[in-house]
C-alpha cells in the first residue's frame, strides 16, 4: 500500500451519487483553519468569491481576483483530506466567452488542486458549462439570487418570487442540467422554484435561502459562527457564538501583557534553571 491512500478525497461523481440518498452538507472555507476543522464534518468545501465581503470587507465580491481565488483555494486543498473542494470562479473571468472560461477555470484547478468550480449566471452560460465539462472540468451552475449582479440588481434580492422569474429560473436550471453540470446551486429563491427545480433534475441542488428540500444546504461559514459583521442574510442560522469565544481570548491576553504576567519564563528560550 503506498504511503499517500489513506483518505480518499470525495469525488464530484460521488457527491452527485447522493442525490435521493443522503443529504450533502456544504460549507465554504477560505483559510486553513477552517477548512482543516470542518473537513470531518462536510461533504464538500465551497472556496467561495463572499471572501470579498467576509474576509476582505469589500461592499460586495466583484473586486476578487483569480490570484486570491488560486490562493484561497490552494490553502483550502492543503488542509482537508476528505471534503470535495469547488472554487467559485470570480467576477470578469468567465462571463466574456467559453474559452476565457476554460482558460480561467484550467488556472485555478491547476494552481489549486481543486475538483471543480462554480459559475453564476442564467441561460447564456450553458455552453460554456458544456464546454468545460467536455474538457474536465466540472461545473456547478448557480442560479436564483447571483450576487455578481449585484449592480444589474440594485443589490441582493430574492428571486424567483413572481411566476414569471420562477419559470425563467427553472427553465436556466434545465438548461444548464442538459449541458452537464455537475450541480445547481439555488441561492436567495422562492421555496416553491426550488423544491420544483429539485424534483425535477437528475443533478443535486445546493440550497442557501432555497429550500429545506433541496440535495443540499450551504451557508457561509462565518455566518454561521457569528463571525461575519453586522449584515448577515436572513437565511443563516447561528450555530455557535466563535466570536465570544475570540473576543475573550483577545481580552485575556491583552489583559496579562498590561498586567506583565505574560509571558512568563516558561515562554522564554534560555533560561538557566536556578534564575
Ligand atoms: N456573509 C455573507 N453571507 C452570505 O450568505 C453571502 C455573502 N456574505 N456575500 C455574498 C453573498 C451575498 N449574499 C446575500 C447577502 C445579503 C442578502 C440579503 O440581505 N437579503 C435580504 C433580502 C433581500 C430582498 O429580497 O430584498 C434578507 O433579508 O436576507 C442576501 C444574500 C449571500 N452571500
Ligand atoms: C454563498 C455561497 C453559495 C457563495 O457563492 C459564496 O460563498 O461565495
Ligand atoms: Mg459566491
Amino acid at each position: 500500500m503506498s504511503a499517500h491512500t489513506t483518505i480518499q478525497r470525495t469525488t464530484i461523481p460521488q457527491i452527485k451519487a447522493m442525490k435521493g440518498q443522503q443529504k450533502i452538507v456544504c460549507l465554504t472555507a477560505y483559510t486553513a483553519p477552517f477548512a482543516r476543522m470542518m473537513d470531518e464534518f462536510v461533504d464538500l468545501i465551497l472556496v467561495g468569491d463572499s471572501t470579498a465581503m467576509v474576509g476582505y470587507n469589500m461592499e460586495n465580491t466583484l473586486a476578487i481576483t483569480v490570484e486570491q481565488m488560486t490562493a484561497h483555494a490552494l490553502a483550502v486543498t492543503r488542509s482537508s483530506e476528505k471534503a470535495c473542494v469547488i472554487v467559485d470562479m470570480p467576477f470578469g473571468s468567465y462571463q466574456e466567452s467559453k474559452e476565457q472560461a476554460f482558460r480561467n477555470a484550467a488556472y485555478i484547478l491547476k494552481h489549486s488542486n481543486a475538483q471543480g468550480v462554480k459559475m453564476e449566471g442564467g441561460e447564456f452560460l450553458a455552453e460554456t458549462v458544456q464546454f468545460l465539462t467536455e474538457r474536465g472540468i466540472p461545473v456547478m451552475a448557480h442560479i436564483g439570487l447571483m450576487p455578481q449582479y449585484f449592480n444589474t440588481m440594485g443589490g441582493f434580492k430574492a428571486q424567483g418570487l413572481s411566476p414569471e422569474m420562477a419559470d425563467r429560473i427553472y427553465h436556466d436550471a434545465m438548461v444548464h442540467t442538459q449541458a452537464g453540470a455537475f450541480g445547481l446551486l439555488i441561492e436567495g429563491s422562492a421555496e416553491p422554484l426550488a423544491r420544483r427545480i429539485t424534483e425535477n433534475v437528475p443533478i443535486p441542488t445546493i440550497g442557501i435561502g432555497a429550500s429545506p428540500d433541496c440535495d443540499g444546504q450551504i451557508l457561509v461559514t462565518e455566518d454561521i459562527l457569528n463571525l461575519s459583521g453586522p449584515r448577515i442574510p436572513k437565511f443563516a442560522k447561528q450555530f455557535a457564538d466563535a466570536q465570544a469565544s475570540i473576543r475573550a481570548g483577545f481580552k485575556q491576553y491583552a489583559e496579562e501583557v498590561r498586567a506583565g504576567t505574560f509571558p512568563t519564563l516558561a515562554h522564554c528560550f534560555g533560561v538557566k534553571k536556578d534564575d
